[in-house]
């Protein structure tokens, strides 16, 4: 191994309380809201085909004329109680919200710059009222906070001059100071997640970053951070030298999922996903493929089998509003969930043969096992292979009260679950409770005829 200040602080899983709920989410939110909801990805009636917080990133986007969107903020139907509310009925376990995206515009009265709500005509705080709705419904917030600030003259894509060098410490101090008030202003939040870190100019600042990180772990025992925060002193990101994951989970998964265990190294993660297909700010129009309820629960299903948390992104409408696609998803999950959630929440990797039924989920802690079943097979028999030895005692849907089911013992620890309808509208949820059969402990199936 090569000998590393700044690389990982720890190799493993965080066994503390605060992360060991974390672990068990299964389930997360994503807000993107900002001055950027306001062009909502057009620009003098023109399309920009990029993702619509970014912009202000275009070349027909002056970024000074883009920064005065700030005298237009004023979200009139904002209402931090009913994003809560329509995130509880959803049944996620925890929020990340932007408090700065990459524009550097802050949804809080930060007093280390002016390009803050508190100089637009809403006036008021956007971050305290959200951390108050959705703590007090035992939903955790998570803040979202970039390092890239296009705002601050300060920022630097890359140190080369001394001039960039003396303009890149008032960043840093900038960014310390900035990070140290949310803190302070918002207690109750349980973590950070960090953006707009691939720049070598942050890249660059391993030694301070990991003291920004111990001092920010010192102020809030218990915080959360992930991978993307900070390098290590030779440019390594999310991994360090040694290929020790940096930070309490692995922030790579943008977008995409994990298909086997051997790729989430053991460490714990979270998949942040977009309703279209690369759409996190509000955008007018979307775009491409839209994603449904069920492709999204099948998401989710797939994170958790794997140990992973799912979190889906909400783009809120300059007016404060969701927009009526994503509370149609919200409300999609959340019946889904009414149902089936004890096979999401607790949830983790089984350890079993994955079938093309679907996914299985073990609860933390106990030997059940839940078959999430999105592709019912033509013979309508599920195949479940468990370790030698084991036997499935107990067969029941959660769904149907009183559905149980008889496996067909067709080999050593091998079954068939024949399902009884044919057509299922929806996915559902099998609970397997296992025994341990190396001395025939008589579980309850039929012999194979
Ligand atoms: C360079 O490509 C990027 C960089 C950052 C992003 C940002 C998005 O704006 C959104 O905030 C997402 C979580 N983040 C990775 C997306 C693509």
């Amino acid at each position: 191994t090569i000998a590393l200040q700044h690389g990982a602080h720890g190799v493993g899983r965080r066994r503390d309380a605060a992360m060991e709920k974390w672990r068990a989410y299964g389930l997360g939110q994503f807000v993107h809201w900002g001055l950027y909801s306001i062009p909502a990805g057009e620009w003098n009636g023109k399309q920009y085909n990029g993702a619509a917080e970014w912009i202000k990133s275009w070349k027909e986007v002056p970024a000074t004329t883009y920064d005065s969107l700030m005298y237009q903020f004023n979200p009139t139907k904002f209402n931090a109680e009913s994003w809560a509310a329509t995130a509880k009925q959803m049944g996620v376990k925890y929020v990340t919200i932007t408090t700065k995206h990459h524009d550097g515009f802050c949804l809080w009265p930060s007093k280390y710059t002016n390009f803050t709500v508190a100089n637009s005509p809403y006036k008021k705080d956007i971050i305290g009222p959200l951390v108050k709705a959705y703590d007090r419904r035992g939903i955790d917030v998570i803040l979202y906070f970039s390092i890239m600030d296009w705002h601050n003259p300060d920022w630097r894509y890359d140190i080369k001059t001394r001039e960039d060098s003396v303009a890149f410490d008032r960043f840093k101090q900038f960014t310390r100071n900035q990070l140290l008030e949310l803190l302070t202003l918002y207690p109750a939040a349980k973590g950070l997640w960090f953006d707009g870190t691939w720049d070598k100019s942050w890249v660059k600042q391993a030694a301070f970053a990991d003291s920004l990180e111990k001092e920010m772990r010192a102020m809030r025992p218990g915080l959360i951070i992930g991978s993307r925060f900070r390098a290590d002193e030779y440019g390594k990101r999310h991994f360090d030298s040694n290929g020790n994951m940096m930070g309490d989970y692995e922030q790579g998964w943008e977008r995409k999922i994990p298909e086997k265990i051997t790729d989430v190294h053991g460490n714990d993660w979270d998949c942040v996903m977009t309703v279209p297909e690369n759409q996190w700010g509000y955008s007018k129009i979307w775009k491409g493929h839209i994603k449904t309820t069920d492709e999204l629960l099948e998401m989710l299903a797939k994170c958790v089998s794997l140990d992973g948390n799912f979190v889906l992104n909400f783009g809120p409408k300059p007016d404060g509003t969701l927009r009526t696609e994503e509370l149609d998803l919200a409300k999609g999950i959340g019946a889904w969930m009414d149902t089936n959630s004890e096979a999401i929440y607790n949830g983790e990797y089984a350890g079993l043969v994955k079938q093309d039924w679907g996914y299985y989920v073990k609860k933390t802690g106990t030997n059940k096992i839940y078959m999430l079943v999105f592709n019912v097979p033509v013979s309508g028999a599920l195949n479940v292979v468990l370790p030698s030895r084991t036997a499935i005692s107990k067969v029941y849907d959660l769904g149907g009260p009183g559905l149980s089911y008889v496996p067909e013992e067709i080999g050593t620890s091998t079954y068939f679950i024949h399902l009884k309808q044919q057509t299922f509208k929806r996915p559902f949820v099998l609970v397997l409770e296992t025994a341990d059969n190396s001395k025939n402990s008589g579980a309850q199936y039929q012999k194979a005829k």
